[in-house]
């Protein structure tokens, strides 16, 4: 079953066009959207949401049309914007029955219910009843899940879900989001690729407000065959060797620097063909060095 169809998508600030003709299928599972600063993801998302107006082409979530059928279909959403303005003296469990009654669940037993599925399903029940002002940046991202999977939603819009994390709370947070995937749609927009590459199959590259590349992330990876080289170079001569060519990682032996190189051509000194990662693939992709 299609959850979420977009063709055509076109948006526009003024004269500067920050969508320029989207085309995107999602069914089941989790979805990466990965995009550098300013490619266009929230402008995507706020669409999605109801939140932004948009000039061409259409949407369609399980089925019923953005446009004109967006009241519907706001039932059908859940959204965890960027940042997230939390009650700090509410208490989650607190928040989460405003957050229900505001979705429209009005029936005080059926709100309960709601609210401790929501909790169990993201781990915060023990602290249901804590201060959301005592809560890490972590359970606060997961309270803000609880809150997107209110209502049950055909599907959920996450939005660079790991920034300020730390990387232990970003593990567990991905952890979470991979095993929500599982049983719904979830579209995931983030510039990290680790965000995305042990949970997510599907993923698409958004570009200057363009779909640079859409498929699993074994073909993204694929994208850099033949364009990454193992580099060992005097550590003396880095500063040169930077000027002509794009390092994606270093490291120290002795007095040498073994490089990670994306290019088209074989770069000088002692170089040797490495199989990319779906790292290197997304920055080839950035860095115009291959095409979908
Ligand atoms: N309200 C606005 N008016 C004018 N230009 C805007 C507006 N909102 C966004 N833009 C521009 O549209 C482009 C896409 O912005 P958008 O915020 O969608 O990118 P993004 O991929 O989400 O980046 P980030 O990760 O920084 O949020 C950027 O060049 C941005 O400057």
């Amino acid at each position: 079953m299609v959850t979420l169809e977009i063709a055509g998508l076109r948006k526009s600030y003024g004269k500067f066009q920050a969508l320029k003709g989207i085309d995107l299928t999602l069914e089941r599972g989790l979805f990466g959207l990965l995009g550098p600063n300013g490619a266009g993801k929230t402008t995507l998302i706020k669409i999605l949401s109801t939140l932004l107006a948009y000039e061409e082409g259409e949407v369609f979530v399980h089925g019923l049309n953005l446009r004109t059928e967006g009241h519907q279909v706001r039932q059908m959403l859940g959204y965890l914007p960027q940042q997230v303005n939390l009650p700090l003296q509410f208490t989650g469990e607190e928040f989460l029955e405003y957050a229900a009654s505001m979705k429209g669940v009005l029936d005080k037993r059926a709100r309960k219910r709601e609210v401790e599925r929501v909790l169990i399903e993201v781990n915060l029940e023990e602290c249901a009843k804590k201060k959301v002002k005592s809560y890490s940046g972590g359970m606060k991202q997961r309270l803000g899940i609880a809150q997107a999977l209110l209502g049950e939603p055909k599907l959920i819009i996450v939005d660079e879900p790991t920034a300020g994390l730390d990387p232990a709370e970003r593990i567990r947070f991905r952890n979470l989001i991979a095993s929500l995937g599982e049983q719904r749609t979830i579209l995931l927009s983030t510039h990290i690729v680790s965000d995305i590459e042990l949970s997510c199959e599907q993923a698409a590259v958004l570009l200057q407000g363009e779909l640079e590349f859409k498929g699993s992330l074994s073909e993204l990876a694929s994208l850099a065959d033949g364009f990454v080289y193992e580099v060992g170079i005097p550590a003396s001569h880095y500063e040169e060797f930077e000027k002509n060519h794009i390092i994606l990682a270093s490291r120290k032996e002795q007095n040498n620097l073994i490089l990670r190189v994306l290019a088209q051509e074989p770069p000088p000194y002692e170089t040797k063909l490495v199989k990319p990662s779906i790292e290197d693939g997304y920055m080839a992709i950035l860095k115009g060095v291959a095409h979908a």
